[in-house]
Parts: structure tokens; C-alpha cells; sequence
């Protein structure tokens, strides 16, 4: 289990400390407006950056006491943008440093519909084909391939994966990151602007304002009409879908 035990950073850019865990089995979605501290939480969880208060462990054991290729078999991050200094083949660049077999490598491959990419170079990839192909690295990287089974408790970070995915790539993920959540009893925050993916798929949302955590819980409790119009400073129109997850739209 990841838990901040009263995790903040103190020097910019700030966070408020924090006490909280990602429940394994569930998918945490981390919304809040333009610079509310979504991706420094995030470099907080994935110990990127130190805490510079309290303490980020992963089993009790502080991030940093542990050995690095031990916490790249239990965790893995999922960043916004691909940078390569090499024009690697997708096949290859998916299975890098990972000790995925080559049976799991084309099972996570075909879970993100990369098959037909797999032979290609990464570097011409267009934006949405560039963020699967880094999503099928952590996939690998935690060996979550069908037939693995390996990954229990491991922890799965993603700031905005589908930012670059069309609506039914985006549908596609969602549901997966879900489905691996709750079969491999997988942790995963994600960083979401899109507040209906959130209320769809996430089992918990955490809303940030100003570097603060300002509300935590289920959608249907933390997606509130009125404080999210308050918080992201926006007119909008809130209902429920049928399954009771809210909707929230733009108001004309
Ligand atoms: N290295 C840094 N030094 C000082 N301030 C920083 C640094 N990195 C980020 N910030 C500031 O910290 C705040 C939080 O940034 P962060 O990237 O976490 O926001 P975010 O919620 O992910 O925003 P967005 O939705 O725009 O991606 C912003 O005001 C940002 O300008």
C-alpha cells in the first residue's frame, strides 16, 4: 500500500501535508484546476521528488529506502510526455528494462491496440499512438500482462494519460485502468481534467485547490456543482447520469 503520513513540500512548488493512502483495488482520480498542485502530488506519490515534511512509504518502507529495481517491479509512472534519444521500435521500446516475457510483452501491446504499431518507430508516433505506447511501458514495467499475474499491490501512477486519446481510446483506457485496478488489486491515481471520466471510472476522486487537498471521497460525493464551480471559476450544469455518477457540463 502507498501512504502519505502528513507528506507535503514546503519549498516551491508547495503542498499542503497530506495523510492517505491509495487503497489497492481502486482507481484514484486527481482533478483540480491549471497549477493546483496535480503533477507535484503526483511527483510527491511516485517519490520523484523528496517530501520536504513527512514521510511517502510504499509497505511502511519509506520510497527512498528502497532499492531501485525492487520499486520498479511495485510501481511505475506514467509521465505526460514520450522523449526519446533513439528512434526505437515499439515492440522493443515497450519491453525496455522491463522483465516482461515476450508473451506478456504482446498481451499488453493488444490491450492498448498497439499490435499494429509494434513493428514502427516510436518517434513518429502521432500524440494519442506517443501516450499508449508510454502506458504499455508501465503496464510491462509491472508485468500486467494477462498471463503474468505477478503485479498484487503493485502501484500505477499516470499524469493525464488520455489528454492526447480520442473519445473512444480515452473510453477504452478508462476501463482498463478500472478492470486492472479491481482484478490485479492494482492502486492507481490518475491525473484527469476530464471531471466525467472521473465520476465514470474512478472509485475515489481527490480535488486539489491552491497546493491544498481540499476534498476527498467517492465522485458522486466530491463532484459537487458548487464547489466545483467555485473551485475551477466556471458556469456549469450538474446531473446524474442513469449508474447515479454525476455529469458535469459546460453551462451555456
Ligand atoms: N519547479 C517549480 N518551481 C516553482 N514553482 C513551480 C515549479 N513547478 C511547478 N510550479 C508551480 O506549482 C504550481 C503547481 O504546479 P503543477 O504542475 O503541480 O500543477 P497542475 O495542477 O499539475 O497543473 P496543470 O493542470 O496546469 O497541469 C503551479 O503554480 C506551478 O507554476
Amino acid at each position: 500500500m502507498l501512504s502519505l503520513i502528513d507528506a507535503g513540500f514546503t519549498e516551491a512548488p508547495t503542498l499542503a501535508p497530506l495523510s492517505d493512502h491509495l487503497e489497492p483495488g481502486e482507481l484514484t482520480a486527481i482533478v483540480g484546476p491549471n497549477g493546483a498542485g496535480k503533477s507535484t502530488l503526483l511527483s510527491l506519490l511516485s517519490g520523484y521528488r523528496a517530501p520536504g515534511r513527512g514521510s511517502v512509504c510504499l509497505d511502511s518502507k519509506p520510497l527512498s529506502s528502497w532499492a531501485a529495481v525492487e520499486l520498479a517491479r511495485r510501481r511505475a509512472v506514467v509521465a505526460q510526455k514520450l522523449t526519446l534519444g533513439f528512434d526505437w521500435p515499439v515492440r522493443e521500446l515497450v519491453a525496455l528494462g522491463s522483465e516482461a516475457s515476450p508473451e506478456e510483452v504482446e498481451e499488453v501491446l493488444a490491450m492498448l491496440d498497439l499490435e499494429v504499431l509494434a513493428g514502427r518507430g516510436a518517434q513518429n508516433l502521432s500524440g494519442g499512438e506517443a501516450q499508449r505506447v508510454m502506458i504499455a511501458r508501465a503496464l510491462c514495467q509491472l508485468r500486467l500482462g494477462r498471463t503474468a499475474g505477478v503485479s498484487a499491490n503493485s502501484v500505477l501512477l499516470l499524469d493525464e494519460p488520455t489528454s492526447a486519446l480520442d473519445i473512444g481510446q480515452q473510453q477504452r483506457l478508462m476501463r482498463l485502468l478500472r478492470q486492472l485496478a479491481e482484478r490485479q488489486r492494482l492502486a492507481i491515481a490518475c491525473v484527469l481534467h476530464d471531471l466525467n471520466l472521473a465520476a465514470r471510472y474512478a472509485h475515489r476522486v481527490w480535488l486539489l485547490e491552491r497546493g491544498r487537498r481540499i476534498a476527498a471521497g467517492p465522485p458522486i460525493e466530491v463532484l459537487d456543482g458548487r464547489i466545483l464551480a467555485r473551485v475551477f471559476k466556471a458556469k456549469l450544469v450538474t446531473s446524474r447520469q442513469a449508474d447515479g455518477s454525476p455529469l458535469v457540463v459546460l453551462a451555456p
